[in-house]
């Protein structure tokens, strides 16, 4: 599996001892002050690593940009870095990066609180959707972003030095591929964009620029070809999920000892992204009283209810009272452990969210989508036989009841059916087709020659 490579100092640990950053609240200013002194000061270095590395491909540098709206992108970009360290070993040095966050201003540097809000307001997130759907319109505001912003993204980029540059975010496309090709680096930093949307995905994942551009599904294949990508850039092989979720095999008694649930009540997981959104509460409540059987006064189920980063939510139901086994938890390192105990799972309909319960085989009842990007993963699960929609919390309360008494058939069916859409070596097929791409490029240059041009304001 692993391919043999050379242990080599690591760029990011020399530049830590250079300069301290790490800290998104360091100014701009002084981020440039360090990174002139930064660059200056690497060439020393960079030639004791060219020393060290004769004979041997340097370790290639892979950026991946991200921003935590909602929980997809970072588990997606987390399941891309683990997958290059499991195939390829020190080949490859992993960035995981919200360089906007790092480097940029409002409002790039703060997209998490943008849609945050925006989805709260639902109708809002609506609008914002549909009405920068438009190519002329995105890419109009995304130009006026890459000109303001040109030299705190160049900066950000140029910390890492990246041979290869993932996108794994609608809004990473445009900007940096502007910043590479105002460096006159387009040829030669590989540059791919992994779509982390099921099937109706906002058209700024489509950038014709990329090399690669892998759609998680064949809806979506045919919408960047539409979007003007051409079929040798267009890859479908699904959507990126951690190989913790492919590749450990986990008995549902032993993870239930380690969690601590009832070791024979079936289990339900509520949950809602990464941020605990939609009609979690309700749900929960009803629940509590569907899996209560009065006739015997005993439960007939168990709840597991995952609150991810919605703090208020957890401390809600963590003092609320319940008639069956509850357990309410805030962010999770482990969903493949949770997910692995459960027998079913309630959640709005978030594709990383819909991926992992597929691979687990958990039939799916989506209580919630978000207008826009997914809408369209209810007909993906729904018309493939893998799960149910409703948004009623006591319709969801009943069909929860139903599959643990009377329809035991019902949810074995649906298991099966999940199990059959379900794509668990998506991320490592992604990966080696990255590889790939690298072997083809040949021999990359020793030190891709980023460096600090002057202001782009004067291109505005
Ligand atoms: C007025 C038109 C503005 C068009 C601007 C287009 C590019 C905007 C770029 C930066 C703005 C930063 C705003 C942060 C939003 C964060 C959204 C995000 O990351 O979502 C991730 C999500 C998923 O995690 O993204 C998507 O799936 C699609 C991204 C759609 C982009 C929407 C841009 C919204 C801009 C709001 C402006 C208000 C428009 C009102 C129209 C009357
Ligand atoms: O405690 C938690 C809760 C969630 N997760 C993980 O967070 C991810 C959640 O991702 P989803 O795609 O299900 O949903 P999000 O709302 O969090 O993701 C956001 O990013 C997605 C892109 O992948 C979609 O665009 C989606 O609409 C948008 O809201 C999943 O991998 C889930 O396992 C955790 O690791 N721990």
């Amino acid at each position: 599996m692993a391919m043999s490579s050379v242990a080599r100092p690591r760029r990011s640990s020399i530049a830590g001892k250079m300069f301290s950053r790490g800290s998104n609240h360091v100014g701009a200013g002084h981020r440039k002050r360090s990174l002139e002194f930064y660059d200056d000061d690497f060439d020393g270095c960079d030639d004791a690593m060219e020393l060290a590395q004769i004979g041997a491909e340097r370790t290639k540098n892979v950026l991946i940009l991200m921003s935590d709206t909602g929980g997809g992108h970072r588990a997606s970009a987390e399941a891309i870095r683990d997958a290059f360290q499991l195939e390829f070993g020190d080949q490859y040095q992993i960035f995981v990066k919200d360089v906007w966050k790092e480097y940029t201003g409002w409002p790039l540097n703060d997209m998490e609180g943008s849609y945050k809000f925006m989805v709260k307001h639902v109708q809002l997130w609506n609008v914002a959707f549909h009405s920068t759907s438009p190519r002329w319109i995105h890419s109009l505001y995304l130009a006026a972003f890459a000109a303001y912003y040109a030299k705190e993204v160049e900066a950000g980029l140029m910390e890492y030095k990246p041979d290869i540059i993932i996108s794994v975010h609608p809004l990473m496309q445009h900007i940096p591929l502007w910043v590479l090709k105002w460096q006159g680096l387009q040829k030669k930093v590989i540059f791919v964009t992994v779509i982390t949307d099921l099937n109706t995905c906002h058209p700024t994942w489509f950038h014709p620029g990329v090399n690669r551009c892998y759609c998680p599904s064949q809806e979506v294949a045919k919408r960047a070809l539409v979007d003007g990508l051409e079929e040798s850039q267009v890859r479908v092989y699904g959507l990126p999920i951690r190989p913790s979720f492919a590749r450990a095999v986990l008995s549902k008694d032993k993870l239930r000892e380690e969690l601590q649930m009832d070791p024979d009540l079936p289990a339900v997981l509520l949950m809602g992204g990464g941020e605990g959104m939609g009609p979690v509460k309700k749900t929960a409540k009803a629940l509590g009283e569907s899996l209560f059987d009065e006739n015997i006064r005993k439960p007939i189920g168990q709840l597991i209810i995952i609150c991810g980063r919605n703090k208020k939510l957890a401390s809600t139901l963590q003092s609320a009272e319940w008639k069956v086994p509850v357990k309410v938890r805030g962010f999770e390192k482990q969903m493949e452990k949770w997910m692995g105990a459960c027998d079913c799972i309630i959640t709005k309909a978030g594709p990383g969210t819909i991926a992992e319960a597929l691979i687990r085989g958990l039939p799916i009842i989506l209580n919630d989508y978000i207008p826009g990007q997914e809408k369209g993963n209810v007909p993906y699960v729904v018309g493939n036989g893998a799960g149910v929609f409703t948004r009623s919390p006591k319709e969801t309360a009943r069909i929860v009841e139903e599959w643990f008494s009377t329809k035991k058939d019902e949810l074995k069916r649906m298991s099966l059916n999940a199990l059959k859409l379900a794509q668990p070596e998506a991320v490592f097929h992604i990966v080696k087709d990255i590889h790939e791409l690298t072997l083809q490029r040949g021999p990359l240059p020793t030190n891709i020659p980023y460096m600090l041009t002057s202001s782009f304001k004067g291109i505005i």
